[in-house]
């Protein structure tokens, strides 16, 4: 599903190779065809707050399997962690490589060699100077002459200006070569109503919205989403499914690990602002929404 000027363009491939080169070369024509900027050459993925749990538990994961299936090449693509933790590379592949269940141990190997640490703060030009030297070196070594750039923001809300700011400042794409620079940043955005302004108009006086990408990941489990389904396909449920037949409803979320070094995180943000007023709630409003509201 590509996006396009605000319309959903929907890409359905068929026929019978699957390899990743044919997969990317249909892609790349599909791009050319909607003059969408060529998705090839250096791609370095940064993830900020890479000693932490999201990035162990479900980043450094889900670029696994991108790689895994094709979407991220070995020639291609760079992976830089980055945190305050002093970590070396392989004490990093390390973390990672304990999330990594049941892949398979040579694919595993292949893509931790991707993957580099630079360890910094997140208010000082120090480390982020470190960190664009690291991009630069590879896409020198590359020699594409493309310079596409990801960061993504495995961290609190509380940091983001701040690294945003070194991002600007330190890490942007070269203008001089093909590419661009895009910063993904996860949910809570802010503490409250003021503070999700404030990132807002932060966030928005250092990068386009075309560059600014918000995550939340619950919006994308298939259980979550097929709830929808559940309710209005189901010639079942559809005509019970009312305030005249639902007692009341219970959203229960229920994890079997603690804090688990996440202090800095909770300490500043609690559970409520974590998955409460975000994922628990975009779950009840699945379960009760009608007519338009559901879809829109
Ligand atoms: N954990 C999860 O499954 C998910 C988390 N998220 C979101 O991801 C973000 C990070 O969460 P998570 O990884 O769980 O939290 P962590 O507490 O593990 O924080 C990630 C990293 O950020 C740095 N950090 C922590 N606290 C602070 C602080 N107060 N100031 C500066 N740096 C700090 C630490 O790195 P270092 O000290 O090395 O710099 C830490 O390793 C949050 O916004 C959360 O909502 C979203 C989806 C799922
Ligand atoms: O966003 C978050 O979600 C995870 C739970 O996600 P799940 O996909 O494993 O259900 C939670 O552990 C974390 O505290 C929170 O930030």
């Amino acid at each position: 599903v590509l996006l396009k000027e605000g319309k959903i363009i929907l890409f359905v491939m068929a026929g019978t190779d699957s390899s990743a080169s044919s997969r990317q070369s249909s892609f790349n024509s599909l791009a050319k065809d909607l003059e969408l900027p060529l998705e090839q050459g250096c791609l370095t993925i940064v993830v900020l707050g890479a000693s932490g749990d999201l990035a162990k538990k479900k980043t450094f994961p889900a670029l696994y399997h991108l790689f895994e299936q094709g979407f991220l090449q070995s020639g291609e693509v760079h992976i830089v962690g980055y945190a305050r933790t002093n970590l070396s590379d392989d004490g990093l592949r390390g973390r990672i490589r304990a999330y990594l269940k049941g892949a398979s141990e040579e694919h595993v190997s292949e893509f931790l060699q991707l993957i580099k640490y630079v360890s910094g703060s997140y208010d000082s030009g120090e480390g982020f100077e470190k960190l664009n030297k690291e991009i630069s070196d590879y896409e020198m070594s590359n020699n594409s002459g493309s310079s596409r750039r990801l960061f993504y923001l495995a961290l609190p809300p509380s940091v983001y200006p701040s690294v945003c700011k070194m991002i600007r400042t330190y890490c942007m794409s070269p203008t001089s070569r093909f590419g661009w620079t895009r910063v993904i940043v996860e949910k809570p955005f802010g503490r409250d109503l003021d503070s999700a302004e404030e990132l807002s108009s932060q966030l928005g006086e250092l990068f386009e919205e075309d560059q600014l990408y918000r995550i939340d990941h619950y919006l994308g489990k298939e259980l979550v989403q097929n709830l929808l389904v559940l309710r209005f396909a189901n010639r079942l449920f559809l005509p019970l499914w009312n305030r005249d037949n639902v007692d009341n409803i219970q959203i229960v979320f229920r994890e079997d690990f603690g804090t688990d070094g996440r202090g800095g995180y909770f300490d500043q943000y609690g559970i409520i602002r974590d998955i409460i007023q975000n994922h628990l709630l975009q779950a009840g409003f699945l379960f009760g929404c009608n007519g338009k509201a559901c879809i829109s």
